[in-house]
């Protein structure tokens, strides 16, 4: 009777629609990723982001960096494509090395080409209502959303997380979206029972399974965004939520899993991110 949110069938439609728009401009939308140092599950990320920009018809330029890249060179980078007209998109990678000053560098890219929506200026038009590029993993989150709740007029949500990332955008989407939003997190008192009350429940805090089944509101809405690598057997791994998906599942009435269910939404609104960015800044020009 639970319904299954399908992310990966959802990613695909919207990469199909980008990129038969994408066929029909005059240019060709440019994504820059920058990966700093050598981490593998990044790695992964970054040659999937690669391959999709392409196929929907897109330039890639990927910017592979040395693990002892300084401050400067990094700002260097973020500059030359803030001035590259090829470039619409700039996302930099997460986390970037310690000794790195995250903060200056997303200060550094052009609001306007900041398809990951993590610079102050786009926060703060998500936060007032303005026209700006939201974070992709919570444009994933509101779209398959808006694909299986009618009208969310009303529903309590309940976000577990508060990161600049995703809990505190998809915060406002759904009060956006006229929803009673509550905003969970480690200091929160009596977090089950919280969750018990919510209609929609986002998961977003990087726990394994943290979200377990009598946590679940019968008939909730249920947004996995955990992504977690964990030790399976034989020495293998496997990738997990933040929700305790075979506890969870019969309980909501509907559920994202993991894989399959945001991961690929992220990728797929950062190519729709890229488009957004290339079109106003050629409208611009
Ligand atoms: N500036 C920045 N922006 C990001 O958006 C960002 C980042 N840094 N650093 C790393 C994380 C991670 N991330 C993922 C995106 C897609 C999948 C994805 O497509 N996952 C698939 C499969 C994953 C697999 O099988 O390994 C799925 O969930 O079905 C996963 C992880 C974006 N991130
Ligand atoms: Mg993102």
């Amino acid at each position: 009777m639970t319904q299954i949110i399908d992310g990966k069938a959802f990613a695909t439609k919207l990469r199909a629609e980008i990129a038969a728009e994408v066929a029909t401009l005059s240019y060709k939308p440019g994504l820059a990723v920058v990966l700093v140092g050598e981490d593998p599950a990044s790695k992964v990320y970054v040659a999937n982001k690669a391959k999709q920009t392409v196929e929907v018809g897109m330039n890639s330029f990927e910017h592979r960096l040395p693990a002892d890249t300084t401050q400067e060179q990094l700002l260097a980078l973020v500059s030359q494509l803030n001035a590259d007209p090829a470039v619409h998109g700039i996302l930099v990678q997460l986390p970037l090395p310690k000794h790195l000053d995250t903060e200056s560098v997303i200060a550094t890219i052009s609001p306007e080409k900041d398809v990951d929506g993590l610079t102050v200026v786009n926060a703060g038009r998500l936060a007032s209502g303005a026209e700006g590029l939201i974070p992709c993993t919570p444009l994933g989150c509101l779209l398959l959303l808006q694909d299986n709740i009618s009208d969310m007029t009303g529903l309590h949500a309940v976000v577990i997380g508060r990161s600049n990332l995703v809990g505190k955008p998809v915060a406002q989407l759904l009060l956006q979206q006229n929803c009673t939003v509550t905003m969970a997190h480690s200091k929160t008192r009596d977090l089950p029972g919280l969750c018990r009350t919510a209609d929609i429940l986002v998961a977003a805090v990087g726990r394994p399974e943290m979200v377990k089944g009598d946590w679940v509101k019968p008939g909730a809405v249920v947004i996995d965004v955990g992504i977690n690598r964990v030790p399976a057997s034989e020495g293998k791994t496997k990738l997990v939520g933040d929700v305790a998906y075979a506890e969870a599942a019969p309980i909501a009435g509907k559920i994202t899993p993991v894989p399959g269910g945001v991961g690929p939404m992220t990728i797929a609104c950062l190519l729709r991110n890229t488009l957004t960015a290339a079109k106003r800044l050629e409208a611009a020009r």
